[in-house]
């Protein structure tokens, strides 16, 4: 074991180890959090002896990667937990999945509840323009520098009023509307269902970050039901700043503000990729569509994630990039495991805007697989786990009609997880092995609030690998004369100067482009 762990202090926050890889070709994980001293007991008991325990008693590589995946699991629910409920750890952590709910009162007295997060969609044309505003005015989406900031909203304005058109384009395409809330209200049903099979029973909620039901009016309903212990529980496999990371950071707002909800014991399950459940789960639809192909064998795995703009992870530390490629290297471990032995490839889709996202994008290397001869593709959309506009247009139209016009003859998709059974429970599990670690909360004061809250908790892990938050260093510092990427950074940047500055007299004075097009309300 390579991982370090923090001694928690009563503020703060427990850190997510780096787990040695199982991999093949990943070179190392990087770490999201700081590296400090350990409480050596409790990563013994946590990691290091707990480890050991299961490997002796069941060597098989297998298990070892399913206790990582429940070793990384509940150390991510435990990072956001004050110090005092760790006293519970080893005994815990050493028992069956299921914990003995008579000694960890996660039902009795207490309702149970589980906050599902996810990001939202507009569910007609009308409502394409405002959900973008609300994503471009996320300070998480759109990273302003400190002295802009006060331009978030009127340039989330401008750019969704400019995007619209197209995005409109797109869920037309797809039936007039985005498909996530209906199929995240079904994944929140079955989940009920799965907990209650497993004799926890939970109200499930939905809190979408830019579309209903908001993520307020979830934890309105959270209140009104008398909720006593919460998993909070993010539908996004793989963490990264600008979707759990965006919606904690919601969360913690909320929950600072509201009196109820600081009393709330909670915990926070921010990312679940490595979890054994969710990897078979993502096997069995990968072995189903393979076996459509005339030539299974042949066929070109090709994960498609969704991207982040470059500096998030170079300058920010989000994990995003490490967690992808570490689930897509253990879901091609299961599939070797299962006999299956293709070649694979990982891109990154979705960009927006001008700057430099996660490479290789999609289509780049699509037509890539065409030149080198790939007859065969199958497309696995890795970052999401319902069906939604960009594996129905981009993924369904765009990438197949690139795909077959590079030369790629046989095409598939993957579908998304949605309310796959196996998936279904693993979630379930995920939420029971993190029961028993819901936090006790501060209520005295604000200070003790501020000491031993697992919000306080949040605020720190979305510090560490954010430490900046939205002032991101330039990408490129250096002017160099020409056709070149400095060249292309600085014209961006004196565009979007003159952009905002446009903007700031349009607001001031009245008058202005937007006013001449008639299209001044926008700022009202
Ligand atoms: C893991 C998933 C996602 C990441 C990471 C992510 C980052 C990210 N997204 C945008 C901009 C847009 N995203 C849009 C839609 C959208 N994004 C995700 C997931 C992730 N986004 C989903 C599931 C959806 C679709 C929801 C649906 O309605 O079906 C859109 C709107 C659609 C469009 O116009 O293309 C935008 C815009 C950024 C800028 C970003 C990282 C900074
Ligand atoms: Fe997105």
């Amino acid at each position: 074991m390579n991982a370090q762990i923090q001694a928690p202090s009563s503020s703060s926050t427990f850190p997510l180890p780096s787990l040695s890889s199982t991999s093949r070709h990943r070179s190392k994980i990087r770490l999201p959090f700081p590296r400090e001293v350990c409480s050596t007991q409790w990563m013994c008991c946590c990691f290091g002896g707990r480890m050991e325990t299961f490997q002796n008693s069941n060597p098989s590589k297998n298990l070892i990667v399913g206790m990582h995946s429940l070793g990384r699991s509940v150390a991510q629910s435990l990072f956001l937990q004050p110090i005092r409920s760790y006293s519970t750890l080893p005994g815990v952590l050493l028992t069956s999945k299921t914990p003995d709910l008579s000694t960890t009162s996660a039902v009795g007295d207490e309702k149970v509840g589980v906050l599902l997060l996810n990001l939202g969609g507009p569910e007609t044309l009308e409502d394409v323009q405002p959900f973008l505003f609300n994503l471009f005015a996320d300070p998480d989406i759109i990273r302003l520098p400190r002295l802009f900031w006060f331009l978030q909203k009127p340039l989330a304005k401008f750019v969704s009023v400019l995007r619209a058109p197209k995005s409109k384009e797109g869920y037309a395409s797809i039936g007039g509307g985005s498909p996530l809330r209906q199929i995240t209200d079904a994944q929140a049903e079955e989940l009920k269902k799965a907990l209650c099979a497993k004799n926890v029973p939970a109200e499930v909620y939905v809190g979408m970050r830019y579309w209903h039901p908001f993520t307020e009016e979830a934890i309105e309903q959270i209140k009104r039901d008398g909720i006593t212990k919460l998993v909070v529980l993010p539908l996004y496999p793989q963490f990264s700043i600008s979707t759990s990371g965006s919606s904690l950071r919601l969360l913690e707002s909320i929950f600072r503000e509201d009196e109820y909800l600081v009393n709330m014991q909670h915990t926070v399950i921010p990312s679940w990729y490595q979890r054994e459940g969710y990897i078979k789960a993502m096997v069995d639809l990968i072995e189903k569509e393979l076996n459509k192909f005339d030539r299974p064998e042949e066929v070109m795995i090709f994960f498609s994630a969704h991207g982040v703009p470059l500096a998030y992870v170079e300058e920010a530390g989000d994990p995003y990039k490490a967690e992808m490629e570490e689930c897509v290297d253990l879901i091609m471990e299961e599939l070797e495991r299962r006999g299956t032995s293709n070649g694979f490839t990982l891109a990154y889709q979705s960009r927006v805007g001008p700057v430099e996202w996660l490479k290789p994008y999609t289509d780049d290397t699509i037509i890539q697989l065409g030149q080198k001869g790939v007859k065969s593709l199958l497309a696995v959309p890795i970052s999401f786990v319902s069906e939604h506009i960009e594996t129905l247009e981009e993924i369904d139209v765009e990438y197949k009609e690139l795909a077959l016009k590079s030369g790629i003859e046989n095409w598939g998709r993957v579908p998304a997880l949605g309310c796959e059974p196996t998936f279904i429970s693993d979630l379930a599990d995920a939420v029971i092995e993190s029961l028993p670690y819901v936090g006790a909360m501060a209520v005295s004061n604000l200070e003790a609030r501020q000491s031993l809250v697992p919000l306080g908790s949040i605020e720190e892990l979305l510090a560490t690998y954010d430490s900046q938050r939205r002032e991101l260093p330039p990408p490129v510092t250096v002017w160099e004369w020409g056709w070149t990427k400095s060249a292309e950074t600085w014209n961006g940047r004196a565009a979007m100067l003159a952009v905002l500055v446009l903007l700031v007299l349009e607001v001031t004075t009245g008058r202005g482009f937007l006013n001449q097009w008639g299209i001044s309300p926008l700022f009202r």
